[in-house]
């Protein structure tokens, strides 16, 4: 085939990107693949092959940035504009109503929750210029994390652009899915390597990597959740901001629930108790929070963790006899 004129190849470029990156995001973000692998491959090799014909057709936002190569020295320390919280625990009924009681008393009236399932991953934070993708940081201590942009930018569901040019930041998880952790652990023992612990263990242990490649064979998911920097967004409530990270291009967990009532909460709790070995992640807990923005703000937090949220954290699981 004649290479095509540089006018051809760039047209031809903006088509193959638009389409692969609409199927990465049907297949990882939504999981609702509607094309063969073979179809993505081929159309995947067409781009390849133009952006090496033509490597100043590459785009940051090109499915090509996402399969890593570099091996970075080590990962720079990243301080977070927006402190990332960590959540006071309860691990029973009971703390869960006292919960209740401090939030209604201390606002005077009912509140409604929103319900989000608790995550076993690594809290990472997403920092979005004009839509593009700029930066990745881990929790670290909540105020000072590390850069890991290059390799979570071999993670698929993670947008390298947002379906609007918006400057935001966002909080949620990287994970690794039961399959990929089980999958994982029986590579590493055939070649004789220590196996990871649990699925956290092991997305903490890929991200941690310095060798960009190793994270992108991890296939490591994410959930976001928070809106650290809303932009030009403006939601009330959390959940009206869980539709908004998803209408952006994210991957946010469709578990999620408002409940009008504590009673509601705990049924909350108990269904995902009982079903969560069904789920394709690990999760430790049900994540509740106080559903409106205003009333967040009114309770805000104390030295360490807000007063409008609370982690219920399952019991260990009975050891498997
Ligand atoms: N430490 C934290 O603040 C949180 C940790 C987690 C987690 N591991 N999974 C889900 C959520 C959520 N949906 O809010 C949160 S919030």
């Amino acid at each position: 085939m004649e290479p095509l004129t540089f006018q051809a190849a760039e047209e031809r470029s903006v088509k193959l990107r638009e389409e692969l990156n609409q199927y990465a995001y049907e297949y990882y973000v939504q999981d609702q693949p509607t094309v063969e692998d073979f179809v993505y491959d081929k159309k995947y090799q067409e781009l390849v092959a133009i952006e090496m014909e033509y490597p100043d057709l590459i785009t940051p936002e090109s499915p090509t940035q996402r399969v890593g190569g570099k091996v970075l020295e080590g990962f720079e320390k990243v301080v977070h504009d927006v402190p990332l919280y960590s959540l006071n625990d309860v691990f029973s009924k009971e703390e869960l109503i006292a919960f209740d009681e401090r939030v209604k008393k201390a606002v005077g009236h009912p509140v409604s929750y929103c319900c989000e399932l608790k995550i076993d991953g690594l809290s990472i934070s997403l920092k979005y210029e004009e839509g593009l993708f700029i930066q990745g940081a881990t929790r670290g201590d909540g105020t000072v994390g590390e850069n890991i942009t290059e390799n979570l930018k071999t993670v698929k569901s993670i947008p390298l652009r947002l379906k609007e040019p918006l400057t935001i930041e966002v909080r949620g998880e990287c994970y690794m899915p039961k399959a990929s952790f089980i999958k994982l652990n029986q590579q590493r023992e055939e070649e004789g390597k220590e196996v990871f612990a649990n699925p956290r263990n092991a997305a903490a242990g890929s991200l941690r990597q310095l060798d960009t490649k190793i994270a992108a064979k991890r296939n490591l998911s994410t959930f976001l959740y928070t809106l650290a920097d809303f932009g030009p967004l403006e939601s009330t409530t959390q959940d009206h901001a869980l539709t908004e990270m998803s209408r952006l291009g994210f991957r946010t967990n469709p578990e999620h629930r408002v409940c009008k009532t504590i009673d509601e909460v705990w049924e909350y709790i108990e269904a995902f108790h009982k079903t969560r070995d069904q789920l394709p992640y690990e999760i430790d807990g049900i994540v509740i929070k106080v559903n409106e923005f205003d009333v967040q703000d009114d309770l805000g937090f104390t030295v360490k963790a807000p007063r409008w949220a609370t982690a219920y954290k399952f019991p260990p699981e009975e050891a498997q006899t």
